[in-house]
């Protein structure tokens, strides 16, 4: 790793590779088996069991072509090992590059607010519905990684849209209401590296929260460090090659009337290795009300401007509860 690649206030918890080898320590295994779907043959069932028990499960034979996974891994490392200076003059608009929180504002720039502890992760957030805008001609990185995000933006969406038709059979929505709850050209994609550190349990890749989307969908490298929180016990999801991980979010909770969870989940660090993952997310359409019986009827602007208020205010998301009803 480039110390020179890293944002200023991550590099003095990186020591040298020499004195990390030697503090090397076995760490104890508690890796679950979370509901693994098929794609080739998706189990409504199955599904709706995954989405009630665990809000998050490993999809496999879903049709992303491994070329793609591995080019746009590789595209990715290439980029986040420029030097520090060089992404944030490289990184502008539609794209953005951010450091120390996953909290952007709606333009893609880091949230501040509160000041909580710095979150060991920098990334790129990559909104596809704008990827006209991003020209990038002059630069022939820039170019094939636009490329790749493309065509990796059109599987997700197909993959999330076919994973939601199942959810909305099985929970019986109103097939006119439906049509606005997953919206293609909101989709975004976020590119994240989370360097390795020597203070690994001291600090947090990233924080517990859930996210806002209707779902999102995780592509991780082998290193390992995502976990979510079942009845009361955080669970390692392992790394599989090749497979994705698919969660739920806070709009699907509402949208399915809290019969499905929007799943707590962190990232833990690695004091050897940098980890990288790249996730798509995607919401419901532009002022598309979402309508339940728990939930005062909102849109999913609502919902981001009042996330952003309680960061900006209290440091953190209150989420879900500020639109529950009574
Ligand atoms: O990097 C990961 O594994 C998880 C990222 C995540 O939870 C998020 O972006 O919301
Ligand atoms: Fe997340």
């Amino acid at each position: 790793m480039k110390l020179d690649s890293l944002p200023p206030v991550f590099r003095d918890k990186n020591t040298s590779e020499e004195s990390i080898v030697l503090d090397k320590e076995i760490e104890e295994d508690d890796d679950v088996v979370i509901p693994v779907i098929d794609l080739e043959n998706p189990n409504p069932e199955k599904i709706g069991g995954a989405c009630k028990d665990w809000g998050m499960f490993r999809l496999v034979n879903h049709g992303v072509p491994l070329n793609i996974l591995t080019q746009l891994q590789d595209h990715s490392r290439d980029l986040f090992s420029l030097s520090f200076e060089r992404k944030q003059s490289l990184f502008t608009t539609p794209l953005s590059y951010f450091w120390g929180t996953p909290a952007l504002t709606p333009s893609g720039t880091a949230l501040t607010g509160v000041p909580r502890n710095m979150n060991w992760v920098e990334g790129l957030n990559i909104p596809l519905g704008l990827l006209a805008e991003f020209g990038a001609a002059d630069n022939a990185k820039l170019h094939s990684f636009r490329v790749l995000i493309e065509e990796y933006g059109g599987h997700l969406a197909k993959l999330a849209s076919t994973v939601f038709e199942v959810m909305a059979k099985n929970l019986n929505l109103n097939p006119q209401h439906s049509k606005s709850y997953l919206s293609e050209s909101t989709g975004f994609v976020r590119v994240y590296r989370y360097p390795q550190c020597s203070m690994a349990r001291e600090s947090w890749g990233m924080d517990v929260h859930t996210d806002s989307s209707v779902i999102s969908i995780l592509f991780q490298d082998q290193v390992g460090g995502l976990e979510l929180l079942k009845d009361d016990k955080w669970l390692k999801v392992k790394p599989i090659p090749h497979t994705l991980i698919l969660n739920l979010g806070d709009m699907m909770q509402a949208i399915s009337n809290d019969e499905y969870k929007s799943v707590k989940h962190r990232v833990k660090l690695n004091k050897w290795d940098e980890r990288l993952s790249i996730c798509y997310f995607v919401f419901p359409a532009e002022g598309g009300v979402i309508q339940s019986s728990k939930y005062k009827p909102f849109t999913y602007s609502d919902f981001q401007a009042q996330v952003q208020q309680d960061i900006k205010a209290l440091g953190y998301k209150v989420g879900l509860d500020k639109f529950r009803v009574g």
